[in-house]
């Protein structure tokens, strides 16, 4: 039985004394973490806080994004070390943001992944098809693709221990999901493909999310299919009431 994730992925919002404030709202109202992981992906200009605010709690804390070395002359990168140091527990890596904005190449992505696991973290590993893709039925050989190239040297067990999220890019922030019934056909081409690549136990294991625009309102439809584990949730996870009502449709 794989436990159900749920993680919000602020981007870049709010200000320190908000997130702050977002934390002392929500984190003794969080859900057991017997029933579902509850996780804020947050700048990381705001993670000590966010630490300091949920210690103690079942609210994790996730980066949105971090180098592939733990140090050195890399001006601006956020060091996966300096994370593991303050207590991260996840690491978003491969979103469709960075992938078109910041130019990571699948490469890239996979270092990451290495990096965050060296330092004792999971990576929730983003993939996505953009709509031309989509429309194209393209959608289940790009998706292939990008697991392929981003788990390249993961051992079976790495693999088995993380969280990839399915993102259609034509989903994000438009208002326009993807619905549950496509959202499952493609986190099932997601768990086909590991299965493919590191075998059956380690299929059944991942845990697989689905993201865009997910909201309280449709949660429990995508939670009810069998290959969705959980979601990333941008916009939806920005209030307390409405993040509190996301972990409330898992349940
Ligand atoms: O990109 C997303 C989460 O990483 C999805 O964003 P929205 O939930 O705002 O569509």
């Amino acid at each position: 039985m794989r436990k159900p994730i749920i993680a919000g992925n602020w981007k870049m919002n709010k200000t320190a004394s908000e997130a702050k404030a977002f934390a002392e709202a929500v984190k003794n109202n969080i859900p057991s973490n017997t029933q579902v992981d509850s996780v804020i992906g947050s700048p990381a200009l705001f993670l000590q806080e966010l630490m300091a605010s949920s210690k103690g709690t079942e609210l994790k804390i996730a980066a949105q994004n971090c180098y592939s070395e733990n140090a050195g002359a890399f001006t601006g990168e956020t060091s996966p070390a300096a994370l593991a140091d303050l207590g991260v527990q996840y690491v978003i890596i491969g979103h469709s943001e960075r992938r078109e904005y910041f130019h990571e190449s699948d490469a890239d992505i996979n270092k990451k992944a290495h990096a965050i696991f060296a330092n004792g973290m999971t990576p929730i590993f983003c993939c996505g098809e953009t709509l031309e893709t989509y429309e194209a039925g393209q959608t289940a050989e790009w998706i292939e693709n990008q697991i392929t190239a981003g788990l390249v040297g993961l051992s079976n067990e790495q693999v088995a221990s993380m969280v990839i999220a399915y993102e259609p890019i034509w989903a994000i922030g438009t208002g326009k999901s993807a619905d549950a019934t496509i959202a499952d056909e493609i986190c099932g081409v997601v768990r086909n493909t590991v299965a493919k690549l590191y075998g059956k136990e380690v299929s059944d294991r991942v845990r697989i999310q689905y993201g865009g625009s997910v909201k309280p309102e449709n949660i429990a439809e995508y939670m009810a299919k069998e290959n969705v584990d959980g979601a990333l949730v941008g916009g939806a996870s920005l209030e307390p009431a409405s993040f509190l009502a996301l972990l409330e449709g898992v349940k």
